[in-house]
């Protein structure tokens, strides 16, 4: 047997819709693979009663197919799924690395991301990376269309996911199909800040470089309370503050020390709009990583 454990990711921070993503040390999902004839799943933990266990429609299902890899794969949840924290990145991206050790196939990290993406086609009807690829390589990542660049930058986070369901093909509905150039600079300059940021580990360069006044501002509308949950993350010492991924889960980049401020300025902020969430307090993960 072959156990992975690959960690949840925030996708796009604003200003990089589809391209940017960074690893959170926690939550995780942990992944055993076993060989067998055929594939099958078995799903457990967090929101394991709303994951399918057919083959077909889960992420890991589609990762054995494409690695031609079968095996009877088991799924422990950490992240929830619809949360906004790669769920469903997770476990494609600990099922990919799982079945290269498991049937010896020697692929690298980067030849693993566009086969850990095939698993998000069966997730949301569409192949992106830009979860699996912080997910299987840890720190931040940039996805385009000719590879993958990383660093591994050091910097404090706090991830709230309310309780709220928002999916991620319901949220890529509220994306604009088309921008002014106005924003587009802004959103060049933005994603440019936050990039040498990322690469300075410094909170106020990402924290700025993470506002995006196209695809953010249409889906905070999804989020119940999400305003005053990013006035209060700042006020608490948060230097930037946006939706993780499709959402619901609110991202904020903390000033070293405001950590546990921010995660409980959020959660009463949330209560405040009448929805209960939980709040990781965590700092940017490691890729998936092999139990011995
Ligand atoms: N192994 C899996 N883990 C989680 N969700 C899965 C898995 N396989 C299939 N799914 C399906 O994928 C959907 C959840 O994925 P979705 O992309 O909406 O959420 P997410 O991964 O948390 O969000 P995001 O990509 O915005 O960070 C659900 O419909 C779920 O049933
Ligand atoms: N970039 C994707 C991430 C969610 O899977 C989106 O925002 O729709």
């Amino acid at each position: 047997m072959v156990t992975v454990r690959a960690p949840a990711t925030s996708a796009n921070l604003g200003s990089g819709f589809d391209t940017f993503g960074l690893a959170l040390d926690r939550p995780a999902d942990i992944v055993s693979v076993e060989r067998a004839h055929r594939t099958t799943i078995e799903v457990t933990g967090a929101g394991a009663r709303y994951i399918p266990e057919d083959p077909e429609k889960n992420t890991v299902g589609a990762v054995a197919e494409a690695l031609d890899a079968p095996a009877h794969i088991h799924i422990d949840k950490g992240v929830r799924p619809a949360s906004g924290l790669g769920s469903s990145a997770a476990s494609a991206a600990a099922a990919a690395v799982a079945l290269d050790e498991l049937y010896g196939l020697g692929h690298t990290r980067e030849e693993l991301v566009p086969v850990a993406a095939e698993g998000e086609a069966a997730a949301s009807g569409e192949a992106h990376s830009d979860n699996v690829a912080p997910a299987l390589l840890g720190g931040f990542t940039v996805v385009a269309d000719d590879g993958v660049t990383q660093v591994s930058p050091d910097l404090s986070l706090v991830a709230c996911l309310p309780d709220i369901v928002v999916s991620t093909r319901d949220a890529r509905q509220v994306v604009p199909t088309s921008t002014s150039m106005d924003d587009l600079v802004e959103t060049v300059g933005n994603a440019a800040t936050l990039t040498v940021g990322m690469c300075r580990s410094d909170p106020h360069l990402v924290g700025r470089g993470m506002d995006d006044p196209v695809v953010t501002p249409a889906r905070a509308d999804l989020i119940t309370g999400s305003e005053g949950v990013e006035g209060a993350a700042r006020a608490a010492g948060a230097t930037g503050v946006t939706v993780s991924g499709a959402g619901p889960t609110m991202l904020a980049v903390c000033e070293p020390g405001t950590r546990r401020a921010v995660a409980m300025a959020m959660i009463d902020a949330f209560d405040d709009a009448g929805v209960d969430a939980t709040a990781f307090q965590t700092s940017v993960g490691e890729g998936a990583t092999l139990y011995d």
